[in-house]
């Protein structure tokens, strides 16, 4: 056990180091949709990590494009043999040179910065944003039940992954990012006070569904769990440790070192006794929702429909828009 931490460590250490390079060196490779940039790491035959960069200008939303995306990637990596590690993270921090668009821009523009290349660029500091309001609001119930479909399915698809999962919380986490975050095996959070993390969806006129409000309980247990949906508590990274909604908070320049530090622990574990672990400790909240999916989308389509909870999220997407940077 001790000897596989320490090789597990030394993979994990050298991919450390080299995680930042854009170039495919020593073993590393790197794939990429639009949305979503994966880089994997360590020799070939040996064990691999891949770190899964959230790249959807400005805000890492959820739309229907990133989750589709998204759950590629993802069953890429469920299907390759040598990767038993994936990390999530945002892309935003880690580029330079960004110059801000000038707010007299057309809106589409106004939102990001851009590099030199003049690319649209996402905002730094924001892990996700959570579900794309956009999806939700002003479309028709067939779009409100695809799109459904697809948040389900990587819900699902991430909470029942056999890869050890961890998320690097770079930035502001909020509902659909949160549920990001609290699928995986183990989150790190950067010590930001600017960036918050939790199910807020009551300040938006909405409602958690059933199986994010149980992966929330199993998270942070049922009181903490009842006040902070109720409330729509966004923590910050000293109370989110607190509550437990992350595990660990660490210095902004040390979020990805620590989670492949971490990463090497639990490589270290026989995989076939974590997953059946894993499995039983998670299989029941699934099912609750896999027996029951198409009436779960369903239920989203008609309550996103009503007239009263579109009024809320315009009201919420006019004060995003109006709000004082
Ligand atoms: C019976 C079952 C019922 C089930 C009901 C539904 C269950 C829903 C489950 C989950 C829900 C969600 O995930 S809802 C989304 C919740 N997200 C939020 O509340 C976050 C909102 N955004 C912010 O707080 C901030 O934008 C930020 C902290 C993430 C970043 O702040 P910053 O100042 O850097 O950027 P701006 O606020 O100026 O935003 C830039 C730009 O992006 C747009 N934006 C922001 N968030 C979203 C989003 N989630 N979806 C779509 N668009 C988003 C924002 O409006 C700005 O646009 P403009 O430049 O055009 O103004």
């Amino acid at each position: 056990m001790a000897m596989a931490l320490r090789a597990a460590s030394r993979v994990l250490l050298r991919a450390g180091s080299r995680l930042g390079r854009r170039e495919a060196v020593d073993g590393a490779r790197r794939f990429a949709n639009k949305r979503v940039l994966v880089e994997t790491e360590g020799a070939a035959g040996a064990t691999r990590i891949a770190v899964m960069k959230f790249r959807n200008p400005p805000v890492n939303s959820l739309s229907l494009d990133f989750l589709t995306e998204f759950v590629i990637s993802l069953e890429k990596l469920e299907n390759d043999k040598s990767i038993r590690g994936v990390i999530l993270t945002s892309d935003s921090l880690k580029r330079g040179n960004q110059t801000k668009v000038a707010a007299t821009e057309k809106t589409e523009e106004k939102r990001a910065t851009r590099d030199h290349g003049g690319r649209l660029q996402e905002r730094p500091g924001i892990f996700s944003a959570g579900l794309d309001l956009l999806e939700m609001y002003g479309r028709n119930p067939a779009h409100y039940a695809e799109y459904w479909k697809a948040v389900q399915e990587l819900w699902l698809r991430l909470y029942l992954s056999s890869l050890t999962l961890m998320s690097a919380i770079n930035g502001a986490s909020p509902a659909g990012g949160c549920l990001l975050a609290i699928t995986c095996d183990y989150r790190i959070m950067a010590d930001n006070p600017k960036y918050t993390i939790g199910l807020n969806e009551s300040l938006l006129g909405i409602v958690a569904p059933f199986w994010l409000k149980d992966n929330y309980v199993n998270t942070i247990g049922h009181r903490a769990a009842e006040r902070a949906l109720q409330l729509g508590t966004l923590f910050p990274p000293a109370e989110a440790l607190k509550v437990g909604v992350v595990d660990e908070v660490v210095p902004e320049d040390q979020v990805h070192s620590k989670t492949l530090s971490v990463m090497a622990k639990w490589l270290a574990i026989p995989d076939h006794s974590r997953q059946l672990t894993k499995t039983m400790m998670r299989k029941a909240t699934a099912d609750n929702l896999i027996k029951q999916r198409e009436a779960d989308i369903q239920n989203f389509a008609s309550f996103i429909s009503r007239d009263s909870i579109q009024k809320s999220l315009h009201m919420y997407l006019e004060k995003l828009k109006h709000k004082k940077g």
